[in-house]
């Protein structure tokens, strides 16, 4: 009964993406080093920091956009480091970047099939089940994604990241270009998704909203991990709240 409790505890608290030592960055110039992190099953890691602290180039290297130099990068315990993008997307993981995550010429309905590539039937599924999760893109369908809100833009590509329905997602700053109230309604649309069973490691500006949002914090500083731990250990930390947060405690 015990060894049964044990193991149910440790598949609970199983790590679905683990990096361990990684290092990467542009030509010879290395950005990211002696990074080690796990984002367990079904939790939501904020990752903040100052600007040009790595955290993009960090989510680049994991998605598999910007190449690993050295260490290791495991989706439910099977190494992607190395691999090419196209073959991380088919690992689990979805990543959707800060920029450029949506194609505006086309529909929402078109830029979710962009997300798919099941055959038909269970693309078009996967498109229901999307539209059921994200019920303001229904009415959206054959609108391009370049005539939308930024924060409708944001749930589009949400909605083409989940069409695989990966079991960890990465976010680039989600709320980044958004008015104060879409950005509480995209941090509502993180917790919706996490809600499903996706794990999220997100990199976010905004520390204060984004801890409150995650599980997990990871504070990075000169391309390294200066600190880490509960999302509460870190809005509580007095030197978290002093540098990012804004305010002292
Ligand atoms: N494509 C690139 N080629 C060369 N250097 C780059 C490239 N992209 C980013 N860098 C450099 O890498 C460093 C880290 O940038 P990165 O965008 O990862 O930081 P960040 O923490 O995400 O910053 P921010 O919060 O401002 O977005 C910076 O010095 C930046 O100039």
């Amino acid at each position: 009964m015990l060894l049964k409790l044990t193991w149910e505890a440790s598949y609970l608290t199983e790590a679905i993406l683990s990096v361990s030592d990684l290092r990467s960055g542009y030509g010879r110039t290395v950005i990211c080093d002696d990074i080690s992190l796990q984002v367990p099953a079904g939790q939501i890691s904020c990752i903040i920091g100052p600007n040009g602290a790595g955290k993009s180039t960090l989510l680049k290297t994991i998605a598999g956009v910007v190449p690993a130099i050295a260490g290791s990068i495991r989706v439910s315990g099977a190494e992607i480091a190395g691999l090419p993008a196209a073959q991380v997307a088919g690992s689990g993981m979805a990543y959707v970047p800060q920029e450029a995550n949506v194609f505006r010429a086309l529909t929402t309905h078109e830029n979710l099939a962009m997300g798919g590539w099941q055959d038909e039937s269970r693309m078009q599924a996967a498109r229901d089940r999307i539209y059921e999760m994200f019920p303001d893109l229904k009415p959206l369908a054959r609108v391009p994604a370049g005539n939308l809100s930024g924060g409708q833009r944001q749930m589009v590509a949400f909605g083409m990241a989940l069409m695989l329905e990966p079991k960890v997602l990465l976010l680039d700053e989600p709320s980044a270009g958004l008015s104060p109230l879409m950005v509480g309604e995209m941090f509502e649309t993180v917790r919706r998704v996490n809600a499903e069973g996706v794990a999220i490691l997100m990199v976010e500006q905004n520390a204060l909203q984004g801890l409150k949002t995650a599980h997990e914090g990871i504070v990075m500083a000169s391309g390294r991990i200066a600190m880490q731990g509960t999302a509460s250990e870190l809005l509580n930390s007095a030197d978290v709240s002093e540098l990012y947060l804004g305010s002292r405690i």
